[in-house]
Formats: C-alpha cells, structure tokens, sequence
C-alpha cells in the first residue's frame, strides 16, 4: 500500500453557508483541512466586520468535536464597503481577504461591484494593509460568450486593476482556462491563483454530452479539453502562485436539478482522494503538498500548518458516499466518474 505523508491542507476557497447546510457539510472540510477561506456569499452576503464574526461564531458552534480547524473570514466587497470597517477587521486578527464579486457573475453576487471605481478607496486601504483581494474572474457582458468570461476579465478588468494598484495583493479564484494559468504564472508578485479539483478532472463535456448533468454545472463553468490539462500542468507544477481552493459550493439536490439550476459543484467529501489520484495520474506525488499545504498558506502570510496527514493509496476502490443528508434534504457529492483509491488515513471511509 502506497502512503504519503504531507502538512496538513488548507482548503483557500470555500463554501460552506448556513444554518442546516452548514451543520451538514463542515464536518467534512473540518475533518480533512486545518483552515479554510470562508466564500461570504450568504443570502444576505458577509459584508461587515460584525457580520463576519457573527458568521465565525455560527460556524465554531457547528464544528465537530474533537475537530481542529480555523475558518479564515471574509468580507464581501460592496459598493459601500468602509475602509475604516476593513481595517478595524484586519487588524483585529479576523478578516483575512477581500472577495470580488463582478455583480451578477455567480451564485448570490446581486450585491457585488458594477463599477470597480467606486471601490478604489477601499482596495487602497487593503492594499496598505497587506491583505488579499480574491476575484471571481468572470465578466458579466453578455455579449460575451460564457465560455470566454474569464479570458476577458483577465483583458477588460485584471490587468488594468493591476497596473492601477500594484501593489494590491490578488488571488484569481478557481482558475478554469490555460489563459488563466498562463496569466498567473507571468505574474512576478501580488498574483496567485487557486484551482478546484473537479476543474482538473472534468472538462465541458462532462455536464453537456450524453444528458444535460446539472451536478457538474459551475462558475466559472469547466471548458474544453485543452484547458483542464493546462490546469492539470500548472496545479503539478509545484508553481508557488497555484494552490488548492476547492470552491465546493453546496446546493440542495432540487435547487440544482431543476429548469434554471444553481452553479456549484460540492466536493469536501472527496477532495484529497480526487487531488491526490490527479498527482499520482501525472507523476507528481512529491509536489501535492506545495499544492495542498505550502503555496497557500505563503501566499497569504501564513505559517504552515505544523500537523500531518497521512494519505493512503488502497487496492480497492473506495466507497465515499453518494451524497450528504442536511436537515432540508441531500445534497449530490462530486462524482469524479473514475474509482478513488486514496484516502485520508483514519477516515471513516479509509
Ligand atoms: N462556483 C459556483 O458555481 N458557485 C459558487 C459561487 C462561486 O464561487 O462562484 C456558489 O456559491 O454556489
Ligand atoms: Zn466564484
Ligand atoms: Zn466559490
């Protein structure tokens, strides 16, 4: 039986909302990863300090005991953000990053940025402050192709941010295109990019050919062929500007499989096993910890964690389950469409 020994991950992009869902799917980012970014599109969104440690004390409250793990807060960038509110959270040790949500782009972005001027006071103050701005990297032109959003953002919006403030600190989320990877990786500082593990596993034509499948329908939406390799290169790369955000987003199974389904994909459960089967398929079990452990935790100024996970490679494939019960109904887990052999050493399904 093969076995890798890592720091313990840190998931740098993640969904885990509230009351009954939250309940439900903590407990599996809790029992995998020691921190996490904590996505803020609640309905209403995060978008105080106060809101923020409201949100931190709900999530303590539903965290397993016995499980060690740090939610890492953030705001929701609006047009009314305060900078002096930004600040004060900072500083206090709470808030750790900023998310950019382009009005309209994903799910619960209603109260985000139409016109990213209004904020240049408060990316000013965060960039004195040293602290992250994370993007959802989408235009919101319909004129522009769906499948063609993130290249654009990157044109009409990412580079033009950056050379205005560059020293504004940004993490380009759950990058989906080789333009993305590529754009990242040209980057000498201030820039990195975090990546999903269904965004390396699937392409476009897992959600539309053969039956329209809503369970792998996401933002950004996953694209052809040639991107997911890009990604698969660029997360095996061992790169310092790529790290692992899950974006493991959870929607009740009916709000997903129905006439206008929700996007996002929900894939704590399964995570390290998909991740680590990704490395091993390409030959790069010795660079998963930069991905899963190290980059992520530099990047934002953070040590490392100082615990360990022990992955193990099984002969048989492993059962992990289908989907997870809540208090309001199941919700689908990520089905990678190939048997997972790997897990977490100790879990319930190793
Ligand atoms: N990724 C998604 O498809 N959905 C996310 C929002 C987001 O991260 O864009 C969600 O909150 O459901
Ligand atoms: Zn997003
Ligand atoms: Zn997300």
């Amino acid at each position: 039986m093969k076995t890798l020994t890592i720091r313990r991950p840190d998931d740098w992009h993640l969904h885990l909302r509230d009351g009954a869902v939250l309940d439900a799917v903590l407990p599996h980012s809790s029992a995998d990863f020691a921190r996490a970014i904590i996505m803020p599109n609640l309905v209403p969104p995060v978008v105080t300090t106060a809101d923020a440690l409201a949100y931190r004390e709900r999530i303590m409250a539903a965290l397993p005991e016995g499980h060690d793990f740090t939610p890492l807060m953030t705001l929701y960038l609006t047009e009314q953000t305060e900078p002096d509110d930004v600040a004060a959270g900072v500083e206090s040790g709470l808030i750790k990053a900023l998310k950019l949500y382009p009005a309209g782009a994903t799910t619960n972005s209603q109260s985000g940025v139409r016109d990213l001027t209004r904020v240049q006071p408060v990316l000013e103050r965060m960039a004195e402050l040293g602290i992250p701005l994370c993007i959802h990297g989408e235009v919101t032109d319909p004129a522009i192709d769906i499948f063609d959003r993130e290249a654009a953002f990157i044109d009409q919006v990412l580079e033009p941010l950056r050379k205005r403030l560059p020293e504004l600190k940004i993490v380009m989320e759950h990058v989906t295109t080789r333009d993305g990877v590529d754009y990242v990786r040209s980057a000498e500082r201030n820039l990195a990019g975090t990546l999903t593990p269904h965004h390396l596993i699937i392409n476009r034509n897992a959600l539309l050919a053969g039956g329209i499948r809503p369970h792998y329908y996401c933002l950004p939406v996953a694209k052809r062929e040639e991107h997911r390799l890009a990604l698969r290169e660029a997360a095996t790369s061992g790169d310092r500007r790529l790290f692992l955000g899950t974006d493991s987003a959870p929607h009740l199974d009916p709000m997903k499989e129905c006439a206008c389904g929700c996007a996002g994909v929900f894939n704590s459960v399964n995570t390290l096993a998909c991740v680590a089967h990704v490395f091993e398929d390409e030959g790069a079990l010795d660079r998963l910890e930069a991905f899963t452990s190290l980059n992520g935790p530099a990047y934002y100024g953070l040590p490392a964690n100082e615990t360990r996970v022990t992955l193990v490679r099984h002969d048989t494939p492993l059962a992990y389950p289908k989907s997870v019960p809540t208090a309001e109904g199941a919700i689908t887990v990520f089905d990678p469409m190939f048997p997972l052999h790997w897990a977490v050493e100790g879990s319930p399904v190793g």
